[in-house]
């Protein structure tokens, strides 16, 4: 078994890397090689998008060999040199000085991830689309995955369950007790979602059958269509503060929200409120929310999104107990991941073929 996943594992980086990948091939299929769109990937991405590309016969590329450890910058600045197109995921920062390097062959650039705030936020993408980039990103393929874990983080938080079970490991289950461990509950509750796109209509369908009283949101204009399908109310920014039980954020981070939770936000909310991040960390203002968190403005949060990412262990929002911390695995189930693999692979191909990508950014 381990000799066979070896030989796999040779033969893999043998069809990627430009380098080997005319061993044993006759001149002509080599000249026909160099001559392919040239590509670099920056993670041992899901196999289904190695797949796709693999097989295209479109490109050729070669990809930093790891899921563990991101693609050190200087390797990443020397590999890009005179690509025609980049796969990237979040932990790679896409800038200036990474344009520069790679050089004006670069045409197309595939992030796999629905988030493109690593795109150095919006003026950034924005000068990419003007200098002739063409962008593809991850939307929807997600949408159930993030949606499902939004929830199982909401009822975590809400209903104590990481205390709890610290408490039932570690001895402190004593005699049953009466408000021992009591949450809040989602029944006859409000939720507000802060940000209504395709997610937070995804979490509301799935919050509707814990008989939740009634859904808000806030965005930069009323959204009828989206907010029709979960009968959700438009209120203001403050409103949503003030009535929410249960607040998900779910808005891209751009220059207009980011820092949006605040002192002025957590301060509106009930201290019997739960504030739930499943976006991007960099929404928050983490020290306002360490505040509201230990002296009781608010009951509880669950974040699976941080600034930075990891959040180092000696983070003083780690000593709260009613703060739940996840290591950004909203969208992280096998599924998931592949789609989105697939979509990035895709989405690069018909870029560099000239052609409409299945999800491209239009700003
Ligand atoms: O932006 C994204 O795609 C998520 O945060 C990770 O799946």
């Amino acid at each position: 078994m381990w000799c066979s996943r070896m030989a796999l594992r040779r033969l893999q980086w043998i069809a990627v890397t430009p380098l080997n990948i005319t061993w044993g091939l006759t001149s002509n299929v080599q000249r026909k090689m160099s001559t392919l769109p040239r590509v670099y990937v920056t993670r041992q991405i899901p196999p289904e998008g190695l797949k796709i590309l693999r097989e295209s016969g479109q490109v050729q590329f070669e990809l930093w060999d790891s899921d563990d450890v991101p693609v050190p910058r200087k390797e990443l600045l020397q590999k890009v040199k005179g690509v025609d197109g980049l796969v990237c995921v979040l932990t790679e920062k896409i800038d200036a000085e990474l344009l520069d390097a790679a050089g004006p062959n670069l045409k197309v650039l595939s992030t796999m991830s629905v988030g493109f705030d690593h795109l150095s936020l919006e003026e950034h993408i924005k000068g990419l689309i003007c200098v002739g980039i063409r962008v593809g990103y991850t939307p929807d393929v997600l949408t159930d995955a993030v949606a499902e874990l939004t929830v199982a983080l909401l009822l975590t938080t809400s209903r104590r369950l990481i205390e709890a079970t610290h408490e039932a490991k570690t001895g402190g289950w004593g005699t049953w007790r009466t408000l021992w461990l009591c949450g809040h509950e989602l029944a006859n509750s409000t939720v507000g979602i802060l940000g209504l796109g395709r997610i937070g209509v995804a979490i509301a369908e799935r919050l509707a059958p814990f008989k939740v009283k009634k859904f808000i949101y806030t965005d930069v204009a009323p959204r009828p269509e989206l907010a029709s399908i979960i009968n959700a109310e438009y209120v203001s920014f403050n409103e949503m503060a003030k009535q929410s039980d249960f607040l998900a954020v779910c808005c891209a981070l751009t220059p207009e929200t980011k820092e949006i939770c605040n002192k002025d936000l957590f301060s509106k909310m009930k201290n019997t409120s739960i504030f739930i991040n499943t976006s991007r960390g960099g929404v928050v203002n983490q020290e306002d929310l360490y505040e509201a968190l230990s002296t009781g403005q608010i009951a509880g949060a669950g974040l699976d999104v941080t600034v930075p990412e990891p959040l180092p262990t000696s983070h003083p929002l780690f000593t709260l107990k009613n703060c739940v911390i996840l290591p950004h695995i909203a969208s992280a189930s096998y599924t998931t991941r592949n789609a989105m693999s697939a979509l990035a692979a895709n989405n690069l191909l018909l870029g560099l073929r000239g052609e409409t990508m299945i999800k491209e950014l239009k700003l």
